[in-house]
């Protein structure tokens, strides 16, 4: 069976450095030379995120599916609304990652990391020792398929939040089919053609907790990156700014929308559209005042797939950018470097 594989040196949780009352950022998690941090508040002629209602693309709205095209092509990234997930089960979530977040650090232990194993709380991409740390805690599981799962995490996670979590994880596969759908309809594929890559997808939760700090422009709260996986949903939990995408050059600042998800297109979603959709780098920033919190849930194909540019979007005109290659292989080669922009996907180009 083709699992994931990935390992992750441990690290200490930055929200206990937080809670101390310092004021020097220790030299570990001290970032010299990186791009400026922009708040949306002091720069209002930056170009925002496209915005796409999912009940109008479900509906044929000719006009929506065409703003979902120039989205993916333009963007890499949209807000969704109107998606229709019951409101409750978005607000448990937030409730419950708070808490569990929340937990004291004795409770937390139970679900760290341990070595060679990267689900659990702590840091992802970390390779070496002398390699700088990011500001922030984070909580990754596999959800599916159900054999990727840790009995020691999932099953173990407090009720009610592991009963919330288990119906936003499905809520959330379902988004995703409808996106994929209306993705192939914009792209005037056959049906199916980009869907069945999707039968059974494999899924993943990254649970993302920023403290505050007291010198935010000396840290990052996640390092510029473009999701490995095909496409990722979003859920900004308490609406404080951060996260950050990168075009034309400049990092513009996704405002957070309540009652929408950020959807982010995926390294394997560019191979699969031969180019045309493409990954887009983004960045998690810290403030001095307020913690955020997001979850980031991934989708990909099944991990013993391969993937490659489809056919009907390989022409002449547009000769295949891609080699195929497994999805085994391309995320756990992901998993085993640092994290450095979209310069991954390189593996794969022809
Ligand atoms: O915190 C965020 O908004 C971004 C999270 C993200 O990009 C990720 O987890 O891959
Ligand atoms: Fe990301």
């Amino acid at each position: 069976m083709a699992m994931m594989k990935g390992t992750s040196l441990l690290v200490p949780s930055v929200q206990e450095l937080a809670k101390q009352a310092i004021t020097k950022v220790p030299e570990r998690y001290v970032h010299p030379n990186q791009d400026p941090i922009v708040a949306s508040n002091t720069n209002n002629s930056l170009p925002q995120v496209p915005v796409i209602d999912l009940s109008k693309l479900l509906s044929d709205d000719a006009t929506e599916l065409e703003n979902l095209d120039h989205a993916c092509r333009d963007w890499g990234f949209f807000q969704l609304i109107n998606h229709k997930v019951n409101p409750s089960i978005v607000e448990n979530m937030k409730i419950g990652v708070e808490q569990f977040f929340n937990l004291p650090i004795e409770e937390k232990k139970k679900f760290w990391q341990t070595p060679n194993d990267m689900q659990g709380f702590g840091q992802l991409f970390v390779v070496s020792d002398e390699q700088k740390l990011e500001w922030a805690d984070m909580f990754y599981i596999n959800t599916f398929p159900l054999y990727s799962r840790h009995p020691h995490l999932i099953p173990t996670i407090p009720l009610p939040f592991r009963d919330h979590l288990e119906t936003y994880c499905l809520e959330l596969k379902k988004i995703l089919v409808k996106i994929i759908g209306s993705m192939e309809k914009a792209l005037k594929m056959k049906t199916n053609e980009l869907l069945e890559f999707f039968e059974d997808p494999g899924q993943g939760l990254r649970m993302n907790y920023y403290p505050p700090c007291p010198q935010p422009e000396n840290v990052i709260g996640l390092n510029p990156h473009s999701d490995s996986g095909a496409l990722t949903i979003l859920l900004q939990v308490n609406e404080v700014e951060g996260l950050q995408i990168r075009k034309d050059g400049m990092w513009i600042p996704v405002k957070p929308l309540s009652n929408a998800f950020v959807i982010n297109i995926g390294d394997m979603l560019e191979i699969l559209t031969n180019g045309i959709y493409r990954s887009i780098e983004h960045r998690a920033t810290i403030n001095s005042k307020n913690e955020r919190i997001s979850i980031a849930t991934f989708h990909r194909p099944q991990m013993s797939r391969h993937i490659g540019p489809t056919p009907t979007l390989i022409t002449v005109e547009r000769p295949a950018l891609f080699k195929t290659i497994g999805v085994a292989d391309y995320l756990n080669g992901f998993m085993l470097r640092k994290l450095h922009g979209k310069s991954y996907i390189d593996v794969v180009k022809i």
